[in-house]
């Protein structure tokens, strides 16, 4: 459906973007995760068209679509910042898009008529801009890419301006409309917890290159790369001897089974809330420090001359600063690749 082919970017002698590939498939919702600066708005604009790539080719639906201008790609647009028209109404805004593509009248207006209502916004139709809340708004933006039928929707951050709750529920009824539309979604955040919500799969990026990609459970229980396993959610980087399907930990303990066979010096990324622990008084393994957090508890367990990060059930009795405790791993795990030139930049 979408096929970005070997894109690179250069501002001067510096590189934006080293080659990026990407393959989206017809109806999924992909999303572009990564920190400031990594890249993901310089993607969106060469694929909008707002910005050339300076080598690289990019098809849609089976078209090339690199040389051709932003109105000729068929791909609907929903920004962080809402860009409504603040002198049209609710409905007028719908139909821009529309009555500039030359749409038959009565496909406009039954066009319109259906995304106001899958958007829920039949009743507030003749509004302006400024009469709406940001929620309102942000949902008007996205009826208006809704209208188009376009072959590709992106979305730059479209939720970042709203407070919390709202944007939750907004995540989900995005999500939603996504499938109803029978759209293609290509979504660009910096947050993981988004990322996680929403995507079929999400794509990690740093430093202008791919690092991985990944459905977000496997991204999460799977991570190839220390900076995933970093970058979405908090994770322990372990030092481990791997022999066959074994690995041994720096600690005393059962070493942990591996999903494929490994031999030398390797680093693990262990979830905090893969790691058990048991009150053992005379265990090396001490809690330095013990955080609350309502559904869990963060502790700080000192053993090897580091320091883990553990997750425990808010149910459990609450281990305190200086306990003693016997550690041992949950699950399968495996190891990261390391030569993560990646992470370094
Ligand atoms: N017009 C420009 N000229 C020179 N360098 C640029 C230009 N635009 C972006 N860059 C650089 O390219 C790199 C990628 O920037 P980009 O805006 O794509 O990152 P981003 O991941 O979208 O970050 P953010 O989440 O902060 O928007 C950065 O190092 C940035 O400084």
């Amino acid at each position: 459906m979408l096929d970005i082919q070997n894109i690179t970017k250069d501002y001067g002698p510096s590189r934006a973007l080293h080659p990026v590939s990407v393959s989206v498939d017809k109806g999924e919702f992909i999303t572009i995760l990564g920190p400031s600066g990594c890249g993901k708005s310089t993607l969106l604009r060469i694929l909008m068209g707002i910005s050339r790539p300076s080598s690289g080719e990019i098809h849609l639906a089976g078209k090339r679509i690199d040389p051709l201008p932003p109105e000729a790609r068929d791909i609907a647009m929903v920004f962080q910042s809402y860009a409504l028209f603040p002198h049209m109404s609710v409905e007028k805004n719908l139909g821009f898009g529309l009555r500039m593509k030359r749409v038959d009248k009565a496909e406009q207006k039954r066009r319109i008529a259906h995304a106001l209502e899958i958007c829920n916004l039949t009743a507030l139709s003749a509004r302006m801009p400024r009469q709406l809340s940001g929620g309102q708004q942000q949902r008007v933006a996205l009826a208006r890419a809704i209208v188009m039928q376009p072959s590709l929707m992106l979305f730059d951050e479209p939720l970042s301006n709203l407070d919390a709750k709202l944007r939750d529920s907004l995540r989900a009824e995005l999500v939603d409309l996504h499938r109803k539309v029978g759209a293609t979604s290509l979504y660009v955040t910096h947050d993981q917890a988004e990322a996680m919500a929403m995507s079929d799969r999400i794509l990690v990026m740093n430093g202008g290159r791919v690092v991985e990609s990944g459905s977000p459970v496997d991204l999460y229980r799977r991570p190839k790369h220390a900076f995933t396993a970093g970058f979405l959610g908090l994770t322990n980087l372990v030092p481990v001897r791997a022999h066959g399907l074994q690995a041994a930990l720096p600690w005393d303990g059962d070493p942990v089974l591996l999903t494929e066979e490994r031999n030398g010096i390797a680093r693990m990324a262990l979830r905090p809330e893969a790691i058990r622990l048991e009150k053992a008084h005379h265990s090396p393994a001490e809690v330095t420090s013990t955080t609350f957090l309502g559904s869990n508890v963060l502790h700080l367990v000192k053993v090897a001359g580091m320091e883990l990060k553990v997750t425990r059930s808010g149910t459990e009795p609450i281990l305190e600063p200086g306990a003693r405790v016997a550690i041992a791993i949950d699950g399968l795990q495996h190891l990261l690749v390391e030569s993560d030139s990646v992470e370094a930049a």
